[in-house]
């Protein structure tokens, strides 16, 4: 079944959790799509854990365009949606629609997600207007890296918890299709959830959300630079493939490999 904006809407309204993961590439994609996740985010998380920069704000539209089309041809099922990456869109209406154009026409993406709050709502309202489905992503918004002082937790203090909510509001009447929350309390992504009438999609914002996502290298136990209280970890893959490299190692010093099975006779 192909997983839809329309879809995500009424698994929120019959109460079905709607799984996400972010993929960047080809492989990845193809994997978690046969495995009947609902949606894929190629996320500008791919600037950490693709091409190792210390935050996000150095990926460009180059960047996302590149992963985003890798990933598209793995996608049968999946709700595809692109990240809107840093100076993509806060800059005018016109850049933030061109650019979500050129997301969508050159990677085969179905859906662009973009930061911010009310004060992103007029970019919201013309990509939407447009015909692109926008996702909203609130709360602790990464490419605010320096503005949050750092990858904190966001809206502890109830006027903090105040602001993220009306923010929630906000985008919705501009038109998102779904919100992330992301880093947030518990009961603020409760609150927010029940608030909407749209989809949220929860990263570290509780068990209420309408969904959840995670980074997949996250997950997978294979990015190791830090791991958030968020992140379960549902594999151990740093673990596994660094043995596999070792292993492959060993039986090349000691010619165990490649043995005739593994030559042309
Ligand atoms: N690998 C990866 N996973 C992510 O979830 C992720 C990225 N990269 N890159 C983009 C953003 C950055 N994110 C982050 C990064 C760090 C924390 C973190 O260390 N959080 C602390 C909370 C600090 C506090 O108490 O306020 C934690 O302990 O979880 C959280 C989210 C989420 N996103
Ligand atoms: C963590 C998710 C929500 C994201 O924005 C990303 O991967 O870039
Ligand atoms: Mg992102």
């Amino acid at each position: 079944m192909k997983h839809t904006v329309a879809e995500f809407q009424k698994m929120k309204e019959s109460g079905q959790k709607i799984a996400m993961l972010t993929a960047y590439d080809y492989s990845t994609a193809k994997v978690m799509d046969e495995a009947g996740i609902h949606g894929i985010l190629v996320g500008d998380s791919l600037g950490m854990v693709m091409l190792g920069y210390e935050n996000t704000l150095s990926v460009t539209m180059e960047d996302m365009i590149h992963h985003g089309r890798a990933a598209a041809r793995g996608v049968k099922e999946a709700l595809l949606v692109i990240d809107m990456p840093f100076m993509s869109y806060e800059t005018s209406v016109r850049d933030a629609v061109i650019n979500a154009g050129r997301l969508i026409k050159e990677t085969g993406g179905h859906a662009v997600k973009l930061e911010g709050g009310a004060e992103v709502c007029p970019q919201i309202k013309a990509i939407t207007a447009a015909k692109i489905p926008v996702m909203a992503h609130i709360g602790m918004t990464p490419q605010a890296v320096h503005a949050f002082g750092g990858f904190k937790v966001q809206g502890k203090e109830k006027e903090a918890a105040a602001k993220i909510l009306e923010a929630a509001k906000s985008v919705e009447e501009a038109g998102a299709f779904a919100i992330v929350l992301e880093c947030v309390p518990e009961a603020l992504g409760k609150a927010i959830t029940k608030a909407v009438s749209v989809p949220t999609i929860g990263i570290g914002a509780g068990a209420a959300c309408d969904g959840q996502i995670l980074v997949f290298q996250d997950m997978l136990g294979m990015y190791n630079d830090f791991k958030p209280k968020f992140v379960k970890q549902y594999a151990s893959l740093s673990d596994t493939m660094k043995s596999a490299y070792q292993t492959y190692i060993r039986e090349v010093q000691e010619q165990v490999f490649p043995s005739s099975e593994f030559s042309f006779l």
